[in-house]
């Protein structure tokens, strides 16, 4: 479980302070996935470096299982959390099992076991084994992501950090790139906090959205659901644009059932009753 308690962070600013993240308090149960949204420069960025100490707190504490990263070594935490880029940050001058390997390696595993392990990934991602020799730029965008979600899983960790991994994919991609992040967490139980900017994504992928607010402060923090029927104020409703275009979403009795409908018509889920 990681745990935001009371985060604010702040970053000099010429001769006064801005304020990136401010008094955050949330959770990211075991085994669950929290996707952050929230209008460019709300926090959501910064929100991700905490947890593996890429910044530290200006005041507050982020804990990871009750334990408060500041008193883990920042190398070591690093290496025992999956991080995935939009940018996919995979090493250009290595062949794809070796980018795959490098964590293992360093922890310590032999080169042999940890492109033995690299494969074993390769795979659970989707990708052929075929793949595994050649370098990134041999790739295209997609597979590439594909190869920065084996490296975080390389690393074995339950914790999975995701900031913006599928911007850079065309829409379709993008979509088989989200069911197997879906697929992923339920099948290896992974606890993932992801950041987007794309609200389906959010939704088709979150246990709970939380919402952001320029000044980095949680407008709302709920399920996809509480969202699209109880949103908190205005500002989260025209952020998942409750009231716009095809996206004005709405809900529907169907007898027992409550239905979210968009508005074209399309029924898009039913809630839990
Ligand atoms: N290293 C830094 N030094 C100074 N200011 C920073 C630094 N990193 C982030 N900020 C500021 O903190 C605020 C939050 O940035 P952050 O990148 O977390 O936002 P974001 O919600 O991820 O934005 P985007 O959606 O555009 O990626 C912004 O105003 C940004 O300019």
């Amino acid at each position: 479980m990681i745990t935001f308690d009371a985060v604010s962070k702040h970053y000099p600013d010429g001769s006064g302070v801005s304020v990136a993240v401010d008094n955050v308090s949330f959770t990211v149960e075991d085994n669950s996935t929290v996707v952050l949204v929230g209008s460019s420069g709300s926090g959501k960025s910064t929100l991700l470096s905490l947890v593996n100490r890429m910044t530290d707190p200006t005041s507050g504490r982020v804990l990871i299982n009750g334990s408060d990263v500041a008193d883990t070594d920042p190398v070591r935490l690093r290496r025992s959390i999956g991080y995935v880029l939009q940018s996919g940050g995979l090493l250009p001058h290595r062949t794809v099992v070796d980018n795959v390997a490098t964590v293992p390696m360093l922890k310590g595993e032999s080169r042999g076991t940890a492109r033995q392990k690299a494969m074993e990934f390769i795979e659970v991602v989707g990708l052929d084994p075929s793949v595994a020799r050649r370098y990134p730029a041999q790739l295209s965008g997609g597979q590439q992501q594909r190869v920065g979600v084996a490296r975080a899983l390389a690393g074995e960790s339950d914790i999975l950090l995701m900031d913006e991994p599928f911007g850079a994919v065309d829409p379709i991609v993008r979509l088989d790139l989200q069911n197997e992040v879906k697929r992923l967490q339920r099948e290896l139980g992974k606890t993932i906090l992801f950041v987007t900017h794309d609200i389906d994504e959010a939704f088709s992928l979150a246990d709970k959205v939380v919402v952001l607010r320029p000044g980095g402060v949680i407008a709302q923090e709920a399920t996809p659901a509480e969202l699209i029927t109880d949103p908190a104020d205005e500002f989260v409703a025209d952020f998942i644009g409750l009231r716009s275009g095809s996206r004005a979403l709405r809900v529907v009795e169907e007898g027992a059932d409550r239905l979210i409908v968009d508005g074209t018509g399309r029924i898009l889920g039913a809630l839990e009753q």
